[in-house]
């Protein structure tokens, strides 16, 4: 379990003190996945550093399985980051040894026998994928197989945590899917915490249970995912759930439709997205809605729909059929339109 606890982080630079971190909370329960987003400068690089000690928060608690590492004996401190593995955007990992003994270096400075170390080095490259390319060197893999190559030296560590600094951020798509998969998958088999920082939505939504929303050091939203994704509160929050799918419209096409009607947004959760509800408001009605736009979103724990539609109906209409979605579980949010009146 990783508690953090009103975390500060303040750097002294020439032009005076900078807050990266400001007053953050977090805490991460065994076996989740949870995901801190921002935007480049939010701080985030800094909060997962503070996780580990990297780097030494100014003030406030990091706790780890209960031992609070900021007042941990040296000893304490060496024990508790054994069970912290960490994976990086860069991979870092050294181009002058082959993938075998990328794996195995860290195990033989932690004192494992040959024997051990051989073992741990060929089980945590099957359970990657890279059995085949031990004997390869970093500069003949690509830089999916080069995040696979760092995640299982970390694994081989066994630790309890996983903590991932933009894993992703400099694969293509389809790679990224592949390693959040096997994110996915350590998490599953193996019982892994993983605490990971991004600033790609796609990234959250792939495997995160817990969204934390960070913008300059504090943190301005933060949810389930389900919760985040049918109900952002926070313009940064709405911003970033943009670039995975459409929410909004120019307003000058929602000012042009609510001439003659209003334009909803209408948010699916889990089982009311398999139900044709707007036919069944056009048949119950008597309206016709105009799909504008419609999206499917899927999350780790469940399925997110939005649709937005134009209905052409009165204000009391209007009233009416969004009082009967609600009470279907749906989640509206009216754009503009007779329904404001
Ligand atoms: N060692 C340092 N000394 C001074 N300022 C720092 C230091 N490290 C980070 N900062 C500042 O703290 C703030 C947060 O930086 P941080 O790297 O944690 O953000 P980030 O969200 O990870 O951004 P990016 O995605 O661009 O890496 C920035 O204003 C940065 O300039």
């Amino acid at each position: 379990m990783i508690q953090l606890q009103s975390v500060v982080k303040q750097f002294e630079a020439k032009n005076g003190t900078v807050t990266a971190v400001d007053q953050v909370d977090i805490q991460v329960k065994k076996g989740e996945i949870h995901g801190v987003i921002g935007y480049s400068g939010a701080g985030k690089s800094t909060l997962i550093r503070c996780v580990n000690l990297l780097e030494r928060p100014t003030s406030g608690k990091v706790i780890i399985n209960g031992v609070d590492l900021t007042k941990a004996s040296p000893e304490q401190l060496r024990q508790s980051r054994q069970k912290i593995g960490m994976i990086f955007q860069h991979f870092n990992l050294l181009k002058t040894a082959t993938v075998y003994d990328n794996i195995a270096i860290p195990l033989k400075l932690l004192g494992y026998s040959k024997q051990e170390v051989e073992e741990k080095v060929k089980k945590y490259a099957e359970i990657v994928g890279l059995t085949e390319k031990l004997a390869s060197y970093p500069n003949q893999l690509s830089g999916g197989q080069k995040q696979r190559v760092a995640i299982a030296r970390s694994l081989s560590q066994e630790p309890e945590i996983l903590l991932s600094d933009e894993a992703t951020s400099a694969l293509d798509p389809e790679t990224t899917d592949s390693i959040l998969d096997l994110l996915l998958e350590i998490n599953e088999k193996l019982g892994i915490t993983i605490l990971l920082i991004t600033h790609e939505m796609n990234v959250i939504q792939k495997i995160c249970d817990y969204v934390y929303v960070l913008e300059k050091g504090k943190l301005v939203e933060h949810n389930t995912a389900i919760e985040l994704f049918t109900k952002p509160q926070h313009p940064t929050t709405r911003k970033f759930l943009n670039t995975i799918s459409q929410r909004s419209l120019p307003d000058s096409l929602i000012e042009q439709l609510n001439l003659t009607g209003a334009v909803i947004r209408l948010t699916f959760v889990g089982e009311s997205t398999g139900k044709p509800l707007i036919a069944d408001v056009a048949s119950r009605f008597h309206v016709q809605p105009n799909i504008l736009a419609a999206n499917i979103v899927e999350l780790k724990n469940g399925i997110v729909g939005n649709i937005v539609v134009h209905i052409n109906g009165t204000a009391a209409d209007i009233a009416d059929i969004t009082r009967y979605l609600t009470d279907n579980g749906v989640q509206i949010d009216v754009l503009g339109g007779t329904a404001n009146e």
